[in-house]
């Protein structure tokens, strides 16, 4: 059976409507979850909100444990995560407000962890395609039926913060072709891959970065202000996804994403690390050996 993994990015710390509503403290043998997980039930689906900076954004993009959100999430039986974050805007008609169906993402962050997997059991995954087609499809049906405008398709380029851009930075990405910018999206859809847990992410597009001539420096206040106009919305969208992953979920996902670890361990089981196996065990025990994990 499905379950619906919603991270709350900037401005999104809650969702409501939410049967037989807990918050639920999870551990992770990989360090401390940003908040207490709220599970309930959400149109025919089991649902749990993590808000990845925490209850009253405690914690920087950098200072976030993406390991342990994604291995808490996984350790609640999550199938699915639909990310919500604040985005800048690279493209002019993209503008503040606008919702983007992330498909693809630069990954400019350096200082984080980044993997389950390390020496002495070692794991490459594929991230050609970094987000699930499946769970996108469902999105924009659900936006559809709300009549929100959404913009399917774009690069996200995340980086490392937690300052904003400077200018030649920001002409640099846009010259890449990059759509939009955000400080969280990577590694959690690298760790999502590796978790086997189908992953897709709505940007909300809250400014235009430092690019544009019309536009001063990008300010936390207006970021807030737009925010807090499409929070709304973004809480819809996750109640319109729902009901549409409940009546989906039940078969496999054809993209592939909840068979990653297929073919992605190269360590010989006899050299492999015990202790790095046994964390492993929400994350890739369908792949170890029930000695290993
Ligand atoms: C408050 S502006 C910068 C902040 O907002 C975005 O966070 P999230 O992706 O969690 O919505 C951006 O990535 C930065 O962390
Ligand atoms: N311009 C921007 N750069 C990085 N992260 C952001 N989050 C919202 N706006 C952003």
């Amino acid at each position: 059976m499905a379950v619906l993994g919603v991270l709350g990015g900037s401005g999104l710390y809650d969702i409501d409507g939410l049967e037989d509503r807990r918050a639920v403290a999870v551990e992770s043998p990989w360090g401390e979850v940003s908040d207490e997980i709220v599970t309930g039930r959400l149109g025919g689906l089991d649902v749990a909100f993590l808000p990845r900076h925490g209850r009253g954004h405690r914690l920087a993009p950098g200072g976030i444990d993406y390991r342990a959100n994604i291995d808490a999430l996984k350790r609640l039986g999550v199938t699915d995560i639909l990310s919500l974050s604040a985005c800048g805007s690279f493209r002019e008609e993209l503008a503040p407000g606008t919702f983007v169906l992330v498909d693809q993402f630069i990954d400019r962050t350096f200082a984080r962890e980044k993997s389950f997997f390390g020496n002495g059991l070692v794991a490459h995954v594929s991230m050609a395609e970094p987000v699930c087609g499946r769970l996108g499809d469902l999105v924009v049906q659900a936006a559809g039926a709300l009549g929100l405008a959404l913009h399917r398709g774009g690069t996200y380029l995340a980086m490392e913060g937690p300052q904003f851009s400077s200018r030649a930075e920001s002409e640099l990405y846009r010259s890449w072709g990059c759509d939009v910018i955000g400080m969280t999206n990577m590694p959690e859809a690298k760790l999502a891959r590796e978790a086997e847990i189908c992953y897709a992410t709505v940007a909300m597009v809250t400014d235009y970065d430092c690019w544009h001539d019309d536009h001063g420096a990008v300010e936390v206040a207006t970021i807030v202000e737009v925010l807090n106009r499409n929070a709304d919305a973004g809480r819809a969208l996750v109640k319109a996804v729902a009901p549409l992953l409940a009546a989906e979920r039940p078969a496999a996902c054809h993209k592939g994403c909840d068979h990653a670890l297929d073919h992605a361990l190269i360590t010989a089981p006899a050299a492999r690390d015990k202790g790095l196996a046994a964390k492993l065990d929400a994350v890739a025990g369908r792949v170890l050996s029930p000695r290993e994990s």
